[in-house]
């Protein structure tokens, strides 16, 4: 690739992980960094994520030849507003990384800027540039959804720019990939949130519910842990499509009722084993679309010392932790440690450290 500028507006999870990854793979090319969170774009620019935060949005986009919106869903709608006033360069590609399209490539077009929809479509529960990870996109799908024949050839400037994400590329209709994702990411967010919600309101009547939370309560609600605003933009930008989901989830619902008040175990069963079935048949592509990261679980007494003992074992072992969270502190009970890994190799070498020096017991989920 020749030397190009580039400019990542929104360096949290998903724009400082891309800005990584466009900097291994094309080391001439520039890269203009900016955020409205000040601490953010220090971090990003003491890191040397970015080349530059420059002083003027404006002067900064026009000196662009390809800009990435890395922003919340709704914000990314403004920003092709502000753009369209300013004079960029004839040959200027712009792309997102929004969960959703429709609206997105509607408004771009309505511009007429030089657009095409993006999606990587792995992340995670966590957000901000802390999360940071050049490997977060590792065999996970991106897709792009262009609106005509012609854009080829920007397709083409996109995926050498992503290069470096090693993603698997896919191209789609904004339409399909809206309905795609409400089912497959959307909806699951509702539901899993839903369920969280229902449980909280469950242990008010038996306030030790939450500590006896079993492995499937924590790995369907695992994106419960999501960030709220995102979650709204992501919601309020795919209504229509979610709102025809919702009402399908709901039908279900009502059958699992009728055939509970009915007794019919027949109905019941072929519930259940119809979602088996389906489950078991999902690719085994660990990144195909999600978590990149490895949370360990540990329950630990509650008394002093305890924690310092788990991290002063791992960092003798040299396994690094990238995060660590206090889930329960209240006294009289045992508390639980969410330690979260790279990659799979730390988070069972750390698993089977931890279980053989000492006697606190670990969780996957
Ligand atoms: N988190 C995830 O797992 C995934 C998120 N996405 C999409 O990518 C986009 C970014 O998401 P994340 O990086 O996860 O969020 P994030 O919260 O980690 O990062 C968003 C960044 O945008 C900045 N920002 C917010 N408003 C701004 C404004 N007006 N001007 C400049 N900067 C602003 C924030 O300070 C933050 O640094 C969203 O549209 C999201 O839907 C796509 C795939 C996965
Ligand atoms: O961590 C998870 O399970 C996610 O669901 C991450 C995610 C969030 C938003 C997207 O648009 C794509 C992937």
């Amino acid at each position: 690739m020749t030397k190009q500028t580039i400019m990542i507006i929104g360096l949290g999870l998903i724009g400082s992980s891309l800005a990584v990854c466009i900097k291994k793979t094309h080391p001439v090319s520039f890269l203009y960094g900016w955020d409205n969170s000040k601490e953010t774009s220090q971090t990003a620019q003491e890191t040397k994520i970015v080349d530059q935060i420059p002083e003027n949005f404006a002067k900064a986009a026009e000196n662009s030849d390809i800009i990435v919106l890395a922003v919340p869903v709704q914000t990314a709608q403004h920003y092709l507003e502000e753009l369209a006033t300013l004079n960029l360069k004839k040959e200027v590609l712009i792309t997102d990384t929004g969960s959703t399209k429709q609206k997105i490539v509607h408004t771009a077009r309505s511009y007429k800027l030089n657009f095409i929809g993006g999606h990587p479509m792995a992340g995670s529960h966590k957000s901000g540039i802390l999360a940071c990870d050049a490997n977060l996109f590792e065999n996970a799908y991106y897709i792009f959804t262009p609106t005509k024949k012609e854009q080829t050839e920007q397709i083409q400037r996109l995926k050498e720019l992503f290069s470096g994400t090693r993603a698997k590329y896919v191209l789609l209709k904004p339409k399909e990939h809206d309905e795609i994702t409400a089912m497959l990411s959307h909806l699951p967010h509702i539901i899993a949130s839903g369920l969280v919600n229902q449980a909280d309101h469950f242990n008010q009547k038996y306030p030790r519910a939450k500590q006896l939370a079993a492995g499937g309560f924590r790995d369907i609600t695992r994106i419960a842990s999501s960030d709220p605003q995102m979650w709204t933009d992501i919601l309020l930008s795919n209504r229509h499509t979610l709102l025809q989901m919702i009402t399908q989830w709901q039908a279900k619902m009502d059958d699992i009722s009728f055939w509970l008040e009915t007794e019919n175990a027949e109905q019941i069963y072929h519930f259940f084993a119809n979602a088996k079935d389906m489950r078991d048949r999902l690719p085994v592509d660990k990144k195909g679309s999600i978590p990149a990261f490895y949370d360990l679980f540990v329950d630990v007494p509650d008394r002093p010392g305890s924690i310092a003992e788990i991290t002063s074992l791992l960092g003798k072992t040299q396994i690094s932790l990238t995060n660590i969270k206090i889930l329960e502190t209240r006294e009289d009970i045992i508390g639980v440690l969410q330690l979260t890994f790279k990659n799979e190799t730390d988070l069972i070498a750390a698993k089977t450290h931890i279980e053989k020096e000492t006697d606190y017991h670990c969780r996957l989920q």
